[in-house]
């Protein structure tokens, strides 16, 4: 079931927003913020595919790539009714200063389809995943634009789309390319660790603030939106630190039990129940209104963009919001959740695992290695603590909040690159 995030305030505004206000703290040069104020490339394709029916429909797709300073474009494709322009340039801006932030040797962008996937076969999602990969053509590549998993995409759609690229290119250098996507399943050139490795990032960041703030993690409740790809594997490290999952929302409903939901028991649950956590038999409903202002200490939005804004952020009770998603909090709720003294762990930090365990998908693959699940989580767990550390002092620096402070370090990154290249003084 598909639910619509909120229209209120446009997600490429909230992320104008959240860039200005780090531009005019570090005093950005003019040159680079006029680049970075706007999209590089705008790709829209419309696509037809046959359906099972026999009839043909026309799809729209989109990739938008938003700076590549530092190297390719690269991030997700989402397949959501709710995937427009506004929606690409967005989640595109918010990859170049999450690949920035982590040091990655990438730029970011974007993309998706305007659909409801659950409105489709397998076989037409194949075929409607196949005519995508076609009509973006040269736009993406593995030294040019890099896409990877986001919301309803899988590593089936990752395969279907290296194959359908790879399938394009002359015979004798086909493999060359398995690296034009990242998130593949392992048996197709992905990573050990890649399907877990965002989720694993929220943890270690939850860690990270915790150990900066002297709080134990062990005991504490949390509510999580979201029981996809981050949700679940957020919870199942969470259970590792023994905080105690008490609320799940996700597009079918919310369920609270505040004596524990078992994230291994949910989780079989939605394998068998079409990925929907309503009607748990571990727990009860829960109107989905009031989900965000449950009894917690923890809050894990890691589903849609602009949930918590004006609207709700009153009555949130955590003190600490952890973003597994990509714009889960809207500029109006951010301030509010500023006043209130509750703390947030940016995006372009908290849900950066996912990226840096492409990075090392996009390596391996480049460099014909296999990496160990040891070697990856190893690896990724300490690129996230240093971001963490780097977030942290940027935030002591210039006296500012988490989200601003990831911001600055990303921007200077950037700002840095030009600068040295001497194209823009
Ligand atoms: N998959 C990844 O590696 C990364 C994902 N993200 C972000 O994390 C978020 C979740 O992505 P995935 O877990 O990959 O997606 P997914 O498709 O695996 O799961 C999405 C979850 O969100 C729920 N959901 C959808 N609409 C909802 C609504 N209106 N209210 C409540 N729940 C709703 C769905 O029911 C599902 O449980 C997105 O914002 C995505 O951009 C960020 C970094 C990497
Ligand atoms: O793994 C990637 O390349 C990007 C994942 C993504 O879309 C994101 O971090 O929002």
């Amino acid at each position: 079931m598909i639910t619509k995030e909120s229209p209120k305030m446009g997600m490429y505004e909230n992320v104008q927003h959240q860039f200005n206000k780090a531009a005019d703290i570090i005093n950005l040069s003019p040159a680079v913020r006029k680049i970075l104020s706007i999209t590089n490339t705008e790709i829209v394709v419309h696509f037809p595919v046959k359906l099972d029916n026999g009839t043909v429909q026309v799809f729209t797709g989109y990739r938008v790539q938003h700076n590549n300073a530092l190297g390719p474009y690269k991030g997700g494709l989402r397949y959501h009714p709710t995937v427009d322009i506004d929606a690409a340039r967005a989640l595109a801006t918010w990859m170049t200063w999450k690949t920035s932030l982590a040091g990655l040797p990438y730029g970011g962008g974007k993309g998706g389809i305007q659909i409801d996937p659950n409105l489709y076969s397998d076989a037409e999602l194949e075929r409607i995943t196949r005519r995508f990969t076609f009509a973006l053509g040269d736009n993406i590549g593995p030294e040019h634009d890099i896409p990877a998993p986001d919301v309803n995409t899988t590593p089936q759609t990752m395969a279907w789309i290296a194959d359908t690229f790879m399938s394009t290119r002359s015979t004798n250098e086909r493999t060359k390319y398995s690296h034009v996507v990242t998130g593949k399943p392992v048996g197709a050139g992905g990573l050990e660790g890649r399907d877990r490795a965002t989720g694993f990032g929220v943890v270690v960041g939850i860690q990270e603030w915790a150990n900066h703030n002297n709080y134990e993690l062990s005991g504490k409740k949390y509510i999580l939106q979201g029981f996809g790809n981050v949700g679940y594997w957020a919870s199942h490290f969470m259970r590792a630190k023994g905080a105690v999952l008490v609320g799940v929302q996700d597009a079918s409903g919310s369920i609270y039990n505040s004596d524990g939901i078992d994230p291994e028991s949910l989780f079989e649950f939605t394998e068998r129940n079409n990925k929907c956590v309503a009607g748990y038999p571990g727990a009860s409903p829960y109107p989905q209104a009031d989900f965000f202002s449950l009894d917690c200490d923890i809050l894990i939005p890691a589903a849609m963009g602009n949930q918590i804004t004006a609207g709700n952020a009153h009555s949130i009770k955590a003190l600490l919001v952890a973003e597994g998603a990509n714009g889960p909090v809207d500029s109006d709720g951010s301030e509010i959740l500023e006043s209130r003294g509750i703390a947030v762990i940016p995006d372009i930090y908290c849900n950066s695992g996912g990226v840096i365990a492409s990075y090392f998908e996009w390596l391996q693959n480049r460099n014909g290695e296999l990496w160990s699940l040891e070697e990856v989580m190893e690896k990724l767990e300490k690129k996230m603590k240093k971001s963490y550390e780097t977030m942290q002092s940027i935030a002591n620096k210039y006296n500012t909040d988490l989200r601003t402070a990831a911001y600055i370090g990303a921007l200077q990154r950037i700002e840095q690159a030009y600068i040295q290249r001497g194209i823009f003084p």
